[in-house]
């Protein structure tokens, strides 16, 4: 990857993509619709991480820079956007922002392949595809966020809720899946009626980037959508505390979510919802389909390299069946197709950055100093310079070690036994988290019994990793607060407002 100076404006820059050759990206700020400086003309280095080599640089918005983005925001929420529009056009515009997406798929994948490190074939029929539905799917909730009639009055007043748009919404992604999670949070707040202020994440900015054209070319108003790439230390931080920002969305980290929980209290109270971390459980008992199970479980914890909040960090499996479920994960582990992220063959690419490679090793270091076994993987993958970690199984492990505790974020399973259910479920439920779960078994009643007592916002029996748009998606426990996708995404973005309408009712006075 060789680094091309900006070409027609210091806000684009040429690079060059693998597979596709040169293209001219934008790097600037995007508010009302244009592309701009930021004020203080700071930059920051965006990495390729299947290489470690830099890719661009990317303009750095400050605090005046956010305040620019809320302004612009402001100013369509009140003319342009908001209830000044129907909620069918707004709807017309996410799809025809979907539809750009399809015509604009390869750029977007190869973008996102290198920006983040994913296979470019996963790119380009999942993230993407699945980002463009997304927008589809609250394209199709746009005019049909209504509220109730409440009659219950012997006809002397009519009360009915109003579902409004909360606003101005700050909206904080991460670098694991930028795309989709860009998706999820854009395309809710802007069927509902809000406008927005995006910071991507400052590992992979560019197809945030890249959807800004779009966004302007769909058709949206200037100041609907306005993007600030950043630091979380600067633009992060001024999104959290801005006063005039209604609502601050957020997927990353607990600590992260916790900063800004504080900061969104000591600023204006803004609304907050965070989907945070997890340490997600599998149960796997006697009954189950043990390849199956191997083969759900295997994607859950090595898809996106592990770099996922509901991967399946932590394994119980039935002591009857313990030893030959591992001996089918550790194959899955070593036939993982590890590769660099250009190669059409690639699942599963390197990790975001040397300090998250860096951090997995020492989750791996620490269990092998705790006792566990490495039964699989637990080094570098050699093959390539970049942040690649081989996929890696430990056994041997108990409930008190790290690798058990803590969230790793990276391609490395801990696989424990059980030998009741009651067991099972308490192992399961012995975390600070509550993500996700999985529970594997051919007996109904057993699956149904166990869905139900993991502490978890999702839980997949027989399956995992899959997520839809139409089913909610968010953390019990210190995983997070709210839920995206489904009913409940679009209702994240709006606030119910009671009317009372008087219609016979006389009062006299003094009362
Ligand atoms: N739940 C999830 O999907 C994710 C979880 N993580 C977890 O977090 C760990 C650390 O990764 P990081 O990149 O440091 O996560 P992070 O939570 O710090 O970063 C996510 C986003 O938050 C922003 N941010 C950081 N500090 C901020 C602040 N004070 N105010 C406002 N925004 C801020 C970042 O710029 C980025 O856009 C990972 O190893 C993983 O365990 C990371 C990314 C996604
Ligand atoms: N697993 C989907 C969302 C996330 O990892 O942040």
């Amino acid at each position: 990857m060789t680094v091309i100076p900006a070409t027609d404006s210091a806000t684009h820059a040429a690079i060059e993509i693998p597979g596709l050759g040169k293209i001219t990206v934008p790097i600037g700020l995007f508010i009302n619709n244009e592309w701009v400086l930021p004020t203080k003309g700071q930059t920051f280095t965006v990495v390729d991480p299947s290489t470690a080599l830099p890719i661009v640089d990317v303009a750095h918005a400050m605090a005046e820079d956010v305040d620019r983005a809320v302004h612009a925001a402001r100013a369509a929420f009140e003319t342009t956007w908001g209830n000044n529009v129907s909620g069918a056009h707004r709807g017309n515009l996410l799809n025809k922002l979907a539809d750009l997406m399809d015509r604009d798929v390869a750029t977007i994948a190869a973008l996102e392949s290198l920006d983040a490190g994913k296979g470019i074939s996963v790119a380009t029929s999942g993230d993407v595809p699945e980002s463009a539905n997304c927008l589809r799917y609250y394209a199709g909730m746009a005019d049909k966020v209504h509220g109730q009639t409440i009659d219950q009055f012997g006809g002397k007043k009519l009360a009915y809720t109003l579902n409004q748009p909360i606003g101005v919404c700050g909206q904080i992604i991460p670098w694991n899946y930028p795309l989709m999670m860009w998706a999820w949070k854009v395309a809710p707040a802007l069927a509902a009626g809000c406008t927005v202020v995006m910071k991507p994440s400052e590992l992979t900015p560019l197809s945030a980037l890249y959807m800004c054209d779009l966004i302007k070319e769909a058709g949206f108003p200037a100041g609907v959508v306005n993007t600030v790439p950043g630091l979380g230390s600067t633009a992060g931080e001024a999104i959290s505390r801005h006063l005039d920002i209604d609502k601050v969305a957020f997927t990353g980290s607990v600590a992260t979510g916790r900063r800004i929980s504080v900061a969104a209290a000591e600023s204006n109270l803004k609304k907050v919802t965070l989907e945070l971390g997890g340490k997600s459980p599998a149960l796997v008992f006697p009954s189950a389909d043990l390849d199956q199970a191997a083969n759900w479980l295997g994607l859950g914890i090595f898809y996106n390299s592990g770099q996922d909040c509901c991967a399946s960090s932590r394994v119980y499996v039935h002591d009857s069946v313990y030893d030959k479920f591992v001996s089918l994960l550790k194959l899955k582990a070593e036939t993982c197709k590890v590769g660099l992220p250009s190669d059409e063959n690639t699942s599963f690419g390197p990790l975001i950055s040397a300090g998250q490679r860096d951090k997995v090793l020492s989750y791996i270091d620490s269990a092998r100093e705790e006792g566990a076994t490495i039964t699989a993987g637990g080094k570098r993958w050699a093959q390539a310079e970049g942040f690649f970690v081989e996929p890696t199984v430990l056994t041997d492990v108990n409930q008190n070690m790290k690798v058990v505790r803590e969230e790793i974020f990276g391609p490395v399973v801990a696989v424990g036994k059980f030998s009741t259910e009651e067991e099972g479920v308490h192992l399961a439920n012995d975390t600070p988290y509550g993500l996700a779960g999985a529970v594997f078994s051919s007996d109904a009643s057993q699956v149904t019994r166990v869905a139900a007592k993991i502490n978890a916002g999702t839980i997949w029996i027989n399956n995992y990793c899959a997520l839809s748009n139409g089913v909610p998606f968010g953390g019990f426990k210190q995983s997070g607060i709210g839920r995206e996708l489904g009913t409940a995404g679009i209702e994240a973005y709006t606030q119910i407002k009671g009317v009372h309408h008087n219609l016979t009712e006389v009062m006299s006075w003094p009362f």
